[in-house]
């Protein structure tokens, strides 16, 4: 409340935020937040001792890095990905002065939403089965659930692959895409928005191909790939574009190396497959792999797991570097074209 009597200002109402804070999930958070309603501080009346009321004290909401805030209308509040970054999620109410007849006004209240994305430098993607929770744990001390069944992973699952010299990758391991991801089948595309931010795309397919179950069409391996390639496209094109390599994975099983040596020279030409394909498997946009390995990731040989892990690090350190480059000459774009205005060159670009 403000003071009449002198023209006293009353203290806003606290703010909420929303902090990333690293060692915080998701589950721990709702562990902690017991109350469905969570406010700040209310802020301080004006009085004869202190004119101007005190501000109510801020509240902050420490959440995982990579959360995305939404209203409970779907409206994007915004997200907080660095360590420490914070974003305001409700203001508090400013305090009583004469335009509000010197009573505090109510600061925003509703709802939020918090959706957590996995903020991961690679991601594996593959039909179910295909040995990518093997694969995690093999490259890093995730333990992951193995099991010879699809679906068994029914959540992303991150590790770390150490490098001797002390290089971080992180690597999420993601529930299994199958055919119709994108009309809700199996676990549909809701894994798919984890992809968004890493730097690489690790395609794990099984050389033998896949199959849901015995209602299901068998697909061999390079229609899985073709099939993956059309469920990514369905939840967003973009993701088309991105550094990608393919596993081929379970080369110890009967004829592997026979159906490897037959499907290879496809492999190599994926478009020209791809127009042969069936137009509901078409997708409008191939995948291009930078790199084709294959391994047995479940027998754990030393060196097949070394080659995979020194591939994952060209291709991110060849991604963090053209970023740089990017940005760079961005950087010096604008500040060329900035120094031609000012000298009144003529033909100096504009600025977009
Ligand atoms: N023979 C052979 N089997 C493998 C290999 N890699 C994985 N497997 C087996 O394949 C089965 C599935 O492996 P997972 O790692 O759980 O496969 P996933 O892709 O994570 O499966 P989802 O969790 O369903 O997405 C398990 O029985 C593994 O032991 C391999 O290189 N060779």
């Amino acid at each position: 409340m403000g003071f009449p009597k002198y023209g006293g200002v009353g203290g806003r109402g606290g703010h909420v935020y929303v902090v990333s804070t690293t060692g915080v999930s998701l589950n721990i958070l709702s562990a902690r937040v017991k109350k469905n309603k969570i406010c700040a501080g209310v802020g301080g009346n004006s009085s004869v001792k202190g004119i101007i009321g005190q501000p109510g004290t801020d509240l902050e909401i420490p959440v995982p890095p990579g959360v995305v805030v939404y209203t409970e209308e779907g409206i994007r509040l915004g997200e907080v990905d660095k360590p420490g970054s914070k974003l305001i999620v409700a203001k508090g109410g400013i305090g009583g002065c004469p335009e509000t007849g010197f009573s505090g006004q109510k600061g925003d209240h509703y709802n939020i939403v918090l959706d957590l994305k996995l903020i991961a430098d690679v991601a594996l993607v593959g039909f179910p089965n295909a040995g990518k929770s093997t694969l995690l744990s093999a490259i890093s001390k995730a333990s992951p659930k193995v099991a010879d069944y699809p679906f068994t992973t029914v959540r992303p699952h991150l590790g770390t692959v150490q490098y001797e010299d002390l290089r971080h990758i992180s690597v999420a391991d993601l529930p299994g895409l199958i055919e119709g991801a994108h009309v809700n089948i199996g676990m549909g595309h809701k894994f798919l928005k984890h992809v968004e931010r890493t730097k690489l795309l690790m395609f794990v397919v099984d050389i033998q191909g896949f199959r849901l179950s015995q209602l299901h069409t068998m697909r061999n391996c390079l229609e899985t790939i073709v099939l993956l390639n059309k469920e990514l496209e369905l939840y967003k094109p973009d993701l088309l574009d991105m550094p990608a390599i393919l596993l081929i994975n379970k080369m110890d099983t009967e004829n592997a190396k026979d159906i490897y040596r037959d499907i290879k020279p496809m492999l190599e030409n994926l478009p020209k497959f791809v127009s042969q394909c069936p137009d509901k498997f078409k997708p409008e946009k191939v995948m291009k792999f930078n790199d084709i390995l294959t391994a047995s990731v479940a027998l754990k040989n030393k060196e097949e797991l070394h080659t995979i892990k020194e591939c994952i690090r060209y291709q991110i350190d060849k991604t963090v570097e053209k970023q740089i480059l990017e940005i760079q000459d961005d950087f010096t774009d604008r500040k060329l074209i900035e120094k031609l205005q000012k000298e009144n060159r003529r033909h100096a670009p504009t600025l977009l």
